[in-house]
């Protein structure tokens, strides 16, 4: 792609982040549940923007009745109080979606509700698998009817049908889990039983926590804090979790990989996750103060300022400030209205969705030999503007840094990347990028900073090195069944 190719593809696309997030509790005094899952949902909302859903059951009315209620949007623009109230019930779980398989509907919008001989389960997931074409096809030619097109159901169907044989549903969900394939991060509703569990990688993240006499599974530390809960742990790669009120938290191991086998998703770190969430024991926030500093040690160069790029390059700009003795400063104002329901009305060139999200403070840079910092170059249409931007506003020089290193391959892990072409750093050495964005310097992160940034934990780094944990599936997983 040239440069204007780059832009127009800008402006066609709603930039948001590209996950899921998922929110399950099971309170044991019989509280009803659904608005603590929608002040869970809303802490997860950077996690996914276009749909969300929440379904809820009763452990002490008639089994196997799940009231659910979703739709396209926000989490605020989908429920309103009344409908709250409506979805009464003391267990539950909730979603916020980022579409990875499967299009962007209603009726893909999760938590799925199933029915079956058993009763129902409600189902949450993150991730993506590798081998729900294949799955599904088996499924299917054994007489299944699938309901949406997303490779959650194939793991909702594969718990509900080894649930016929098994003596509970966290054997069944075991047994699903030696079938399928790739990253997933669940929480399961059955009629009495909270579950959560993470694939044997730990691509996605998954943590448990506690308020009062109720426990909870969630994506992300950051939606404990929101609802007043206690951390009490993460949910292991590989585990399986059974929450009851008899017998507590109980775990199932036997999936769990040798620890050098894990490969939690390095991006969560970078981008993904909020920066006061931490999983696995370590702090998000600090993972990105820490990759600052090795920019810094790594790549310095001289300046009068060091700057992010709102919102997930502040921390690493915090980090490189600290290393480096460069002061630290705000150059940029985010509006923070900007999210999945701006429309664009039609936009002149003077109107540029960059500028719509992001203004330079003149009075801080004019002047300046400026370094900016930001979490990650994809496209490049961001840094390309923004360092305009600056110059515009005065800035003498502008150095960029960025605290991942270069976007190379695509993810089949429940993130969506552009296709290899889109990316900036697809086939241009790092002073061709330079060059594009048109800043004075250019510098990544080390890959081998990525494991000393999280304490040397298993991690994928395949979207920078195309080393793959799990061999890359061999047909399309995005959009195999809408043909
Ligand atoms: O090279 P590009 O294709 O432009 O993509 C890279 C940019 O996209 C992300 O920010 P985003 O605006 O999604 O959200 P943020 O405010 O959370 O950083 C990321 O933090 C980079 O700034
Ligand atoms: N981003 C995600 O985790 C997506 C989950 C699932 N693959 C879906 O498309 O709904
Ligand atoms: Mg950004």
């Amino acid at each position: 792609m040239n440069k204007e190719q780059i832009h127009e593809q800008y402006e066609e696309d709603e930039k948001l982040r590209e996950e899921c997030g998922v929110f399950g509790i099971y309170d044991f005094d019989g509280h009803d549940v659904a608005s603590t899952i929608y002040y869970g949902l809303f802490a997860l909302q950077h996690r996914g923007q276009e749909s969300c859903g929440i379904a809820v059951s009763d452990t002490n009315g008639p089994k196997g009745v799940v009231k659910s209620h979703k739709g396209m949007g926000l989490v605020n623009e989908v429920f309103t109080p009344e409908q709250l109230d409506a979805l009464k019930g003391d267990i539950g779980v909730g979603h916020t979606r980022y579409s990875t398989a499967g299009s962007s509907t209603r009726e893909n919008a999760q938590p799925l509700v199933l029915n079956y001989v058993k009763g129902t389960l409600g189902l949450a997931h993150n991730g993506n698998l590798v081998n729900a074409p294949e799955l599904r096809r088996e499924l299917e030619y054994t007489g299944a009817i699938f309901q949406t097109t997303i490779d959650s159901e194939v793991i909702a169907y594969h718990i509900a049908r080894e649930r016929i044989h098994t003596a509970s549903v966290e054997e069944a969900v075991s047994r699903a889990m030696d079938k399928i394939k790739g990253a997933y991060s669940l929480i399961v509703m059955s009629p009495r039983k909270l579950i959560g569990a993470r694939d044997p990688y730990g691509f996605r993240p998954l943590c448990i926590g506690k308020r009062d006499n109720a426990y909870i599974l969630a994506s992300e530390t950051c939606a404990l804090d929101t609802i007043g809960a206690t951390f009490v742990r993460d949910v292991e790669p590989g585990e399986i979790v059974t929450i009851t009120p008899k017998r507590g938290i109980e775990s199932d191991k036997s999936h769990c990989l040798p620890k050098d086998q894990e490969a939690r998703c390095i991006f969560e770190y970078i981008y993904f996750a909020r920066p006061d969430s931490h999983f696995d024991g370590v702090s998000v926030y600090q993972a990105r103060i820490q990759s600052g500093r090795f920019l810094a040690m790594d790549s310095p160069v001289e300046a009068d300022l060091v700057v992010g790029v709102p919102e997930s390059g502040n921390a690493a700009a915090l980090g490189y400030s600290l290393e480096s003795g460069i002061p630290y400063g705000t150059a940029f104002v985010k509006n923070g209205y900007v999210g999945r329901t701006f429309i664009k009305p039609g936009q002149s060139s003077r109107e540029s969705s960059v500028r719509v999200k992001l203004n330079v403070l003149k009075e801080a840079v004019n002047g300046k030999r400026v370094i900016m910092i930001d979490d990650s170059i994809v496209r490049g249409t961001t840094s390309d503007r923004i360092v305009k931007m600056l110059r515009d506003a005065g800035a003498k020089e502008v150095h960029m840094r960025v605290s991942s290193p270069p976007f190379l391959h695509p993810c089949y892990f429940g993130t969506d990347v552009p296709a290899e072409e889109q990316l900036i750093a697809h086939n241009r050495t790092i002073e061709e990028i330079r060059q594009v964005i048109g800043a004075d310097s250019l510098a990544y992160l080390r890959t081998d900073r990525l494991g000393e940034m999280i304490g040397g934990m298993g991690h994928c780094t395949a979207c920078f090195t195309g080393k793959y944990p799990i061999a890359p599936p061999t047909e399309d997983i995005r959009g195999s069944f809408e043909k």
